[in-house]
């Protein structure tokens, strides 16, 4: 199966697990490589045939500025459970990174993969 990735996509959510957290917004870094068959979308050269990573990255900006989570864990399931649902997406990696959550580390988070790859 071919891939299409969006790396690095920052989004703007409530999430954390202290009282500190709940009232302030922090950034997430994600990283997503979703299963997709390309081939159509290449011998015709038609979006509509593609899966379209502006269309899958707006609709994940706006599922993070709705959302109030306390895990990143639970961020990183509900939003794959999303994506594949309304783009029909038959497997995706999703890496969701809180930047500063452990000051002496780059980053720490979840990594998963749901579906076939
Ligand atoms: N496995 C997890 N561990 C922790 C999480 C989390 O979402 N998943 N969250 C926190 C706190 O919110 C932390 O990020 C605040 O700095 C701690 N551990």
């Amino acid at each position: 199966m071919d891939r299409i990735f969006i790396e690095g996509l920052d989004v703007d959510t409530v999430i954390g697990v202290y009282d500190w957290e709940r009232g302030i917004r922090q950034c997430l870094r994600l990283d997503l490589t979703f299963a997709w068959d390309i081939r159509a979308a290449a011998a015709s050269d038609d979006l509509s045939h593609a899966l379209d990573y502006a269309a899958v990255s707006e609709r994940i900006q706006d599922f993070a500025s709705q959302a109030q989570f306390q895990l990143v864990e639970t961020f990183a399931e509900r939003l794959a459970a999303v994506l594949m649902e309304e783009f029909q997406i038959p497997g995706l990696r999703l890496k969701v990174t809180k930047p500063g959550a452990v000051p002496a580390a780059a980053g720490v988070g979840v990594e998963i993969v749901r579906g076939c790859l």
